[in-house]
């Protein structure tokens, strides 16, 4: 319940009380975007906004504006991201709640990039949010994926796009990451999405598998 800072207070101000808005939340349309590092998430993510008019959270986006905010707490992040490596997970997961309640009121539904990342993460946001209703898998091989990151590399300025880290990003991907899609195609929520095409080709598929959502 505590409203100690001004994000807090910004939230609560909103509109509804906690529990009002965490059931707002509970029912809203939630999809996960999940694949590698390059695969194009992002990518995908900007032209779902454009044609569907869903909210876009992606937990790296929210993560650099921390760093961005020049706080040590950015500090550390940067320096482990920098590295290729996952943040604690509390950390990001009240960033994404926080985040998804701001907008709980004019979201049409939740594009949520980047989480989650393993398996207690999908644990945790089922336990604390809500269940997803899809899963969009964005799947390029790691040749397609090291390709795109170092084109990206040339002009994206991201710490964390430079090619001594882009072994490391895989490897997390792989090891933690890979067992999140496989929980939930177990569920049944995966739509999994060659993204060796090129961006308009992928979107289609996308397209399709977000208009099989009902
Ligand atoms: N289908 C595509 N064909 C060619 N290039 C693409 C395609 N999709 C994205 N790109 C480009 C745009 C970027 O420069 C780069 C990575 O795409 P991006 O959408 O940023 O990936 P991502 O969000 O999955 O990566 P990250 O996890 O590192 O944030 O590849
Ligand atoms: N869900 C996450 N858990 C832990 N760490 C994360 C999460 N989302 C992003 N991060 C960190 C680690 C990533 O390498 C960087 C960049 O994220 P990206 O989605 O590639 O922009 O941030
Ligand atoms: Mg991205």
């Amino acid at each position: 319940m505590g409203c100690g800072n001004s994000k807090s207070a910004a939230i609560s101000s909103a509109g509804g009380s906690d529990s009002v808005r965490d059931n707002k939340l509970k029912k809203s349309k939630i999809v996960f975007v999940v694949g590698g590092p390059g695969s194009g998430k992002g990518t995908q993510c900007e032209r779902i906004v454009g044609k569907y008019g869903f909210t876009h959270l992606s937990t790296g986006d929210l993560l650099r504006a921390e760093v961005t905010s020049g706080t040590e707490r950015g500090q550390r992040l940067n320096a482990i991201m920098s590295r290729g490596e996952l943040v604690p997970m509390e950390t990001v997961l009240q960033m994404l709640k926080d985040a998804m309640l701001f907008k709980v009121d004019s979201a049409k539904g939740f594009l949520i990039d980047g989480y989650p990342r393993e398996l207690s993460q999908a644990e945790a946001f089922e336990k604390k949010i809500a269940i997803p209703k899809l899963v969009l898998y964005i799947n390029a091989s790691s040749e397609t994926m090291m390709e795109r990151l170092m084109n990206r590399a040339k002009t994206s300025g991201r710490a964390d796009d430079k090619a001594e880290t882009f072994k490391a990003r895989l490897q997390t991907y792989y090891e933690a990451t890979e067992p999140v899609v496989q929980r939930y195609d177990s569920k049944g929520l995966v739509k999994k999405i060659s993204a060796e095409g090129t961006a308009d080709e992928v979107f289609k598929l996308v397209c399709e598998a977000l208009d099989s959502l009902k």
